[in-house]
C-alpha cells in the first residue's frame, strides 16, 4: 500500500527547469508594480547596510585615535539613522515581497482549483484526492516561496555581495586578496552542499505528498479499517511513512547545520588572515586601524548573502517538483465542451453503435444500439459489472465514447453544451452524493425554487418526517450528508433531480436503499413524474423494470434482448431466466 502512494510521488529527474521558472515569473506580472518596488529598495538596504562599517572607520580614524571630538556626534547619529533606516527599508521590502507571494499563491490555488473543475472525469479517476489536495496546498506554498525566498532575496544577496567586494577593494586591493582567499575552498563547500540538500529537498516535498495521500485516504475510509481490524496496521503504514519524511527532513537539517558552521569556521579563518596580513599593514602605517576593522566588519558580512544565497538556491531548485506538479495541473487539458443548446425537440434519446473503453483497452460497452422515445420509461438489466453505470456516464458527458453517436433529438450529445445537457437530466446515482450544507442547498443549488415547491418535493418523495427532524429547508447536513441514513440521502437526491424538472431521469438503482413502502410511495411519485418526461431505469430488482415501456439486458457490455417485460419472458432467454430466479427467491411476481 505505502508504495501505492510513493510511486505516484516520484522525484522528477530535473533539478531547475528554466522554462517553467520564467513562467513562474510570468506569474507576477500583475504585481510587477509592488515587485519592482521590492527590488527598487535593495540598493538602498544594502547601501545602508555597507555604510556602516565605513563609518565606523571613520569614527575611529578621525576621532578615537586622534581623540577629536569635533563631528563626532554628528557621525555617530548618521550610524544610528543607517542602522534605524536599514530596519525600516527591510521591513518594507519583506513586506511588499510577502504580499506579493501571498497574491501568487491564492492566483495559483484559485487558476489550480478553477481547472480542476473543468477536468474530464477520468481525471479523477488517475489521481488520488489527496495528491490533489498536496497540489493546492503544500506545492503552491513552496512556489511562493520561491518568489518570497528565493527570487528577491537571492538578488539582494548578489546586490549586497558586489557592494562589499568594490567597497573592500577601495578601501584595501591587497587585504581585499586576502580575504577572498578562502572563496575557492568555500565554492568547493557550497558546490557540495547544493547538490546534496536539493535531493533532500526534493525528497522530503515527495514524501509530504505520499504522506498527505495515505492520511487523505485512511480517514475517508475510517469505516473500513475499523471494519477490518487494521488500525494497527495503518499505524504502521503510517509510522513507515512518517518516518521516511522526518528522516529525509533530518537530512536537510543536517546540510544546512553543516552548511552554517563551515562557512563560521571559513569566516573565521578569514578574520585571523585579515588581522596577521592587516595588522601587520596597520603596525607599518600602510593601512589605518579603522580600515582594520572595517574590513573584519565587511567580511563578516561577506559569508553570510553567500551562505544565504546557496541555501536559497538550493530552494529554488527544489521547488522545481512542485513547479512542475501545479503547472501539469494547469496544462491539464479540459474537458472538451461543445457549445450547441440543448435541442427543442420531444426528446428523443439514441445511441447508435456506441462502444466505450475506460483504459482504452478494455472495452466496457460494446455497440450498443437503444433509444429512449419522448416520455418512454426505458429500463436496463444485467449482471453486476455489465455496463449499465457506465452508459449512464456517458450520457451525461461524463466519459466520452470511442465508437458510434449519442443524438438528442438528433444532435450529437457531444455538440451541446455539458451544463445546459447536465440541467435538463435528472441523475441519481448509485451512491447518492450530498454535500455539508443546508436541506435547501442540496435540494436546489441553482436556488430557483421556492419554499411551497420544495416542500411539496420533499412531500412528493415521502421526506416529511426528515425535514421536520431537520427542522426544515434551513436544516443542516453533514459531510456527505452523514446525518441521514443511506435510504434518506436516496430519496433526497430523487428529490433533487426532480427539482430541475428534468427532461429525462435517469435513475441508477435509485430505490435500492429503501423499505417497499417507501419504494412503493415513491414509485408512485416518479410515475406522476415520469408522465411529463422519459425515464431510464436501472434495476437488479426486476419487478421495478418490469412496467417499463421497453427493456434493455445488458450483457458484458452487449445489449443481449430488449422487448417489453412480456416479450422477454415470451422469448424465454436471459431475463426469463432472472426472473423465474428472481422469484424462486421470493421477489414477488408484478407484471406490468
Ligand atoms: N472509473 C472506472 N475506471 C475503470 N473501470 C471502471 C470504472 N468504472 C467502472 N469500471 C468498470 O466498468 C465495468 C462496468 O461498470 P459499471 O459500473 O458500468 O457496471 P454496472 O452494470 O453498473 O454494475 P453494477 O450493477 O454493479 O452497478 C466494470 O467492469 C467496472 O470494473
Amino acid at each position: 500500500m505505502r508504495h501505492g502512494h510513493t510511486e505516484l510521488d516520484t522525484v522528477t529527474g530535473r533539478y531547475l527547469d528554466w522554462r517553467l521558472f520564467r513562467r513562474f515569473v510570468a506569474m507576477v506580472r500583475p504585481y510587477r508594480g509592488q515587485a519592482v518596488i521590492a527590488l527598487g529598495l535593495l540598493p538602498f538596504i544594502a547601501g545602508a547596510k555597507l555604510i556602516q562599517p565605513y563609518l565606523i572607520k571613520l569614527l575611529i580614524d578621525n576621532h578615537i585615535v586622534p581623540g577629536s571630538l569635533d563631528g563626532f556626534a554628528g557621525l555617530a547619529l548618521l550610524f544610528l539613522l543607517a542602522l534605524l533606516g536599514e530596519s525600516l527599508l527591510l521591513f518594507a521590502q519583506g513586506y511588499l515581497v510577502q504580499a506579493v507571494g501571498q497574491r501568487i499563491m491564492a492566483d495559483l490555488r484559485r487558476q489550480g482549483f478553477r481547472r480542476m473543475l473543468r477536468l474530464s472525469t477520468a481525471f479523477f479517476d488517475r489521481h488520488p484526492s489527496g495528491r490533489l489536495v498536496t497540489r493546492l496546498t503544500s506545492d503552491v506554498e513552496n512556489v511562493g516561496e520561491l518568489f518570497g525566498a528565493g527570487v528577491i532575496a537571492s538578488v539582494g544577496d548578489i546586490v549586497t555581495l558586489i557592494g562589499i567586494v568594490a567597497v573592500m577593494f577601495w578601501l584595501s586591493p591587497s587585504l581585499t586578496l586576502v580575504a577572498l582567499a578562502v572563496v575557492p575552498p568555500l565554492l568547493v563547500i557550497l558546490y557540495l552542499f547544493r547538490r546534496n540538500m536539493r535531493d533532500a529537498m526534493r525528497q522530503v516535498r515527495a514524501r509530504l505528498a505520499g504522506l498527505n495521500a495515505f492520511i487523505a485516504e485512511r480517514i475517508a475510509g475510517i469505516g473500513e479499517v475499523r471494519l477490518f481490524g487494521q488500525q494497527r496496521r495503518t499505524l504502521d503504514e503510517f509510522e513507515t511513512l512518517q518516518n521516511d519524511y522526518r528522516d529525509s527532513t533530518f537530512r536537510t537539517i543536517e546540510w544546512d547545520a553543516a552548511l552554517y558552521s563551515l562557512v563560521e569556521v571559513l569566516a573565521a579563518v578569514a578574520i585571523a588572515a585579515i588581522l596577521w596580513k592587516g595588522g601587520g599593514e596597520v603596525l607599518t602605517g600602510i593601512a589605518s586601524f579603522g580600515t582594520l576593522v572595517a574590513f573584519i566588519e565587511y567580511v563578516q558580512k561577506f559569508f553570510i548573502p553567500l551562505r544565504d544565497l546557496s541555501a536559497k538556491y538550493s530552494v529554488l531548485q527544489a521547488s522545481n517538483a512542485s513547479l512542475e506538479r501545479i503547472f501539469e495541473l494547469l496544462d491539464e487539458p479540459e474537458e472538451p465542451v461543445g457549445s450547441g443548446v440543448y435541442p427543442h425537440g420531444p426528446g428523443e434519446v439514441r445511441f447508435e453503435g456506441v462502444s466505450f473503453s475506460y483504459d482504452g483497452k478494455t472495452p466496457v460497452l460494446k455497440g450498443i444500439d437503444l433509444r429512449i422515445g419522448p416520455g418512454e420509461r426505458v429500463a436496463l438489466v444485467g449482471a453486476t459489472g455489465s455496463g449499465k453505470s457506465t452508459l449512464t456516464r456517458l450520457l451525461l458527458q461524463f466519459y466520452r465514447p470511442q465508437e458510434g453517436r449519442i443524438l438528442i433529438d438528433g444532435v450529437d450529445l457531444y455538440d451541446l453544451d455539458p451544463a445546459e445537457l447536465r440541467r435538463r437530466i435528472g441523475w441519481v446515482s448509485q451512491e447518492p452524493f450530498l454535500f455539508a450544507g443546508t436541506l435547501r442547498a442540496n435540494l436546489d443549488p441553482a436556488g430557483t425554487l421556492d419554499d411551497a415547491a420544495l416542500l411539496a418535493l420533499l412531500a412528493d418523495c415521502g421526506m416529511e418526517e426528515v425535514a421536520e427532524r431537520l427542522e426544515g429547508l434551513e436544516g443542516v447536513l453533514s459531510e456527505r450528508g452523514r446525518n441521514l441514513s443511506s435510504g434518506e440521502r436516496q430519496l433526497l437526491c430523487l428529490a433533487r433531480a426532480l427539482a430541475s424538472d428534468p427532461a429525462l431521469l435517469v435513475l441508477d438503482e435509485a430505490t435500492s436503499r429503501l423499505d417497499s413502502l417507501t419504494e412503493q410511495r415513491v414509485g408512485e411519485a416518479l410515475a406522476r413524474a415520469g408522465r411529463r418526461r422519459s425515464v431510464l431505469l436501472i434495476a437488479h430488482r426486476l419487478r421495478t423494470a418490469a412496467s417499463a415501456d421497453r427493456i434493455h439486458v445488458l450483457h458484458r457490455g452487449s445489449v443481449a434482448e430488449v422487448g417489453s417485460h412480456r416479450e422477454l419472458l415470451a422469448q424465454g432467454g436471459l431475463y426469463a431466466r432472472l426472473w423465474r430466479l428472481q422469484e424462486l427467491n421470493g421477489e414477488p411476481e408484478e407484471e406490468g
